[in-house]
């Protein structure tokens, strides 16, 4: 029988030189492809991210020359000093605005690469389809500056403090839900406990009433009990359902998504430095005074990369 998938291997993509990396078990391929001439389109990008046919991954992350898109372009304008664009691509072929474990990855591998420097106190540029992101070395990898957070529904998150009503596989009642744009979309819904945290099913996408605009990454949250170490650190346990992929084992924007959403919830007094478990590790967030004025978030963590290959023609 013919199978008319589309395959990783197939016309131009033959030949292609590919890294594997993930950062927390949020796992990518990442090709290095300075002036955009790498296939992006959909249907390639699927089939490379299937884990049974292709390499598997949850993204495909192009390192394109800023210079060398449209987007990154514009950038150049107010940062000429970044030189690489982060082009992401979920597992399904979408394209998002951001991903947080994947920057750090993606600063790796532009630095074992060779093309970029990051001395030690120093910073690294990278454009994204969600601005500028600069990253530093920090004790746990990679930090990364997000940006700003922001609610989605704003007049719904400060007057009832909730926006929306998620119905989550193996819960019986919907459950209140806050959604958080770090630059992406988040809708964050907190539990009680961490069993229901662990007979959530994930596998199928919770259903989010009202959905924001673009969609959205669901995360499910549970407060550590006391919320709060004797280090000042805020705790929490997180599950993920990404847009365009499905559960994975972290998520770095909806770690942040969470610890805002939580802090929010929290009230006046609530920490500034956050730790959130995901299945795949730790990842650190921290809220910090950004050099515009406003509150941005720091999220912290490792990136590794575990191996390199080359796409061969299909058969
Ligand atoms: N895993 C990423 C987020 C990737 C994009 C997301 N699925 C979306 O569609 O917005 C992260 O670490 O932030």
């Amino acid at each position: 029988m013919t199978d008319h998938r589309a395959s990783a291997t197939s016309g131009q993509s033959a030949g292609l030189s590919f890294t594997k990396g993930h950062g927390t078990g949020n796992d990518f391929v990442l090709t290095l492809d300075p002036d955009a001439s790498a296939p992006d389109d959909a249907a390639f990008v699927a089939a490379l991210c299937d884990r049974h046919r292709g390499i598997g991954a949850d993204g495909y992350i192009r390192a394109v020359r800023s210079s060398a898109l449209p987007e990154g372009r514009a950038l150049l304008q107010t940062a000429p000093e970044a030189e690489w664009f982060m082009d992401y691509r979920n597992a399904d072929g979408s394209v998002s605005e951001m991903c947080g474990n994947g920057v750090r990855v993606f600063a790796h591998f532009l630095l074992s690469s060779a093309v970029a420097d990051l001395p030690e106190g120093g910073e690294l540029a990278i454009a994204t389809r969600a601005g500028v992101k600069r990253v530093t070395r920090s004790h746990d990898g990679y930090a990364v500056d997000m940006g700003p957070w922001e609610f989605i529904h704003p007049d719904a998150a400060v007057a009832r403090g909730m926006d929306s009503l998620v119905e989550i596989g193996g819960l019986d009642v919907d459950r209140p839900a806050l959604s958080i744009s770090m630059g992406n979309p988040h809708t964050v819904v907190a539990l009680a406990e961490s069993a229901e945290l662990q007979r959530t099913e994930l596998h199928r996408a919770p259903t989010v009433q009202p959905v924001p605009p673009e969609g959205t990454n669901v995360e499910l949250v549970v407060p550590a009990d006391p919320l709060v170490g004797d280090d000042g650190v805020g705790r929490l346990s997180m599950r993920v359902h990404e847009r365009g992929v499905g559960e994975t084992q972290s998520c770095g924007t909806g770690a942040c998504a969470a610890a805002a959403a939580t802090r929010f919830w929290a009230g006046q007094g609530a920490p500034t430095r956050w730790q959130v478990a995901v299945p795949g590790g730790v990842v650190g967030v921290e809220f910090v005074d950004g050099p515009d004025g406003r509150e941005h978030v720091l999220l912290s963590g490792p990136a590794a990369l575990v191996a390199e290959g080359v796409l061969l023609p299909s058969d």
